[in-house]
This record gives structure tokens, sequence and C-alpha cells, in this order.
């Protein structure tokens, strides 16, 4: 059962980025409140790095025995390991690296090896397929200006496979042009999946998204929950 969408509206990106880490250190702790361990999906972007930051520096961060939480990624930019443009790289930089983790907890998309991206692809649905939960608790999602949300661009095949969990993406509209991205249905597989969406130019994106226009954003819904985590600028074409 999926829903309809909460709407969460903070007055600025600063406001939005220390809302959702509290937010989600409260998710991870509630999801932990029965002994197990909370399954997260962490995104890329700007306005997803400043959420990890203040989560990195929240007091309240404490409550989550870091140890049990798995770390997953809904894309990756297929770049060289330790790329400053990877998405686990700057996962790693602006969160993990402040944690108490368990590194066999943290599952990121491969780096680019010279396997190219669709083996990369294979070998993250591999992974996800032996450790992967059947419901992650939280999954995180930006939204670009196309309305775009992980690695899943308007108009592009990959937005249409259904029977695969991972799939490479090629000549991505956002740079860089190769990538490795969760399918759809993986962006539905959650109890809550948030957009996290700060700034103006995404402002259409979501408009069009929340009155399910034809943009990848309209399509991830969580089992329980779905919330559009916004500042005002993101939220300024909304009736
Ligand atoms: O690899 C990436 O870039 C992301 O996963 C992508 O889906 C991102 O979340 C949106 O493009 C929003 O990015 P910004 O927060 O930087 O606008």
């Amino acid at each position: 059962m999926t829903v309809d969408p909460e709407l969460l509206i903070h007055t600025d990106a600063e406001d939005l980025a220390f809302s959702v880490a509290e937010r989600l250190i409260t998710a991870l702790a509630d999801a932990q409140s029965t002994g197990g361990v909370a399954q997260l999906v962490l995104t890329g972007g700007r306005v997803a790095a400043e959420v990890y930051r203040a989560v990195a520096g929240s007091p309240a961060m404490v409550e989550v025995d870091w140890h049990r939480v798995e770390f997953w990624w809904g894309d990756e930019r297929f770049l060289p390991d330790g790329d400053p443009e990877r998405n686990e790289t700057q996962g790693r930089d602006a969160l993990l690296s402040a944690l108490d983790v368990d590194p066999a907890r943290v599952h990121p998309m491969p780096a680019d090896t010279g396997q190219g991206a669709e083996a990369a692809a294979a070998a993250y649905a591999d992974e996800l397929e032996a450790a992967g939960p059947p419901t992650f608790d939280v999954l995180m999602l930006g939204v670009g200006p196309d309305g775009h949300v992980a690695s899943l661009f308007p108009g592009y095949p990959q937005l249409e496979v259904l029977d695969v969990a991972v799939v490479a993406v090629h000549d991505s509209p956002k740079p860089p042009p190769t990538r490795v991205s969760l399918t759809m249905p993986l962006l539905n597989r959650a109890r809550e999946v948030w957009f996290v969406v700060s700034g103006e130019d995404k402002a259409d994106a979501v408009a069009t998204a929340l009155a399910e226009g034809d943009v990848p954003a309209a399509h991830p819904k969580g089992e329980n929950r779905t919330l559009w985590l916004l500042d005002q600028a993101a939220a300024s074409k909304l009736s």
C-alpha cells in the first residue's frame, strides 16, 4: 500500500539540511529499536551532502548505533575509486568518516576498474541479492531540475527497466556521462522514500512530480511514507 506524499517545507537550505538530519537520526534509531539493522539508501548531490554533514555534526547522532546501519547507494557516478566526484567519496567525506560504521555494512557501488558500467551494475545487483534487505527503511533521493532521481533521467530507457535491480547509464545529461543506478522498482522498495530538494531551479520539477506529471521523480513511493522535504525555494511553484 502506498500513501499520499507528505510535504514538509523549510525556510532555507540550511534549515532543510538540519531538519532532515535530525529526522534521519530519529528514523534510524526507530528502525533499530527492535534490535535490528537499519537499512539506509544514500543519494548523491550537493543537497544530500549538506544533510550528511549536518548528521555528522549533530549531538543527536549518538542515538544511533552506527555499527547497525547498513549503507547502500541509489546511484553512483562511474569513476575510479577515490574520485572526488563519486557519491561514495562524498558520502564518506561528509558522513561515514565521522561515524563508527561496520565496514562490512557499507555497500558502495563499484568504482570504474575497467570492467565497464554494465558489469558494475550486475555486481551491485548480486550484492543486493546476497545481502540486501527485502525492504529498505529509508531511501533518500535528490531531484534534478529535469526531475531525475538517482541516475534515472527523463526519456532514458533505464526508466522502463523493471526486471533488474541495477542498470548502467551512458550519456547522462548530468556529468559524469557514465553512471550506475538502482531501477525504479528498487526506488519503490522502501518503507519511507524521502525526496530532499532545495533551490528555485528544482521548483518546476517538484511541482510536476507532485502533480503526477511525466518526470521520474513522480514515481518513487514509500510503502509507509513518501516525504517531500523541501525548502521554500524548491516549493515555490506549488499551488
Ligand atoms: O549522482 C547524483 O548526482 C545524484 O544521485 C543525483 O540524483 C542528485 O541527487 C540530483 O541530481 C540532485 O543533485 P543536487 O542536490 O546536487 O542538486
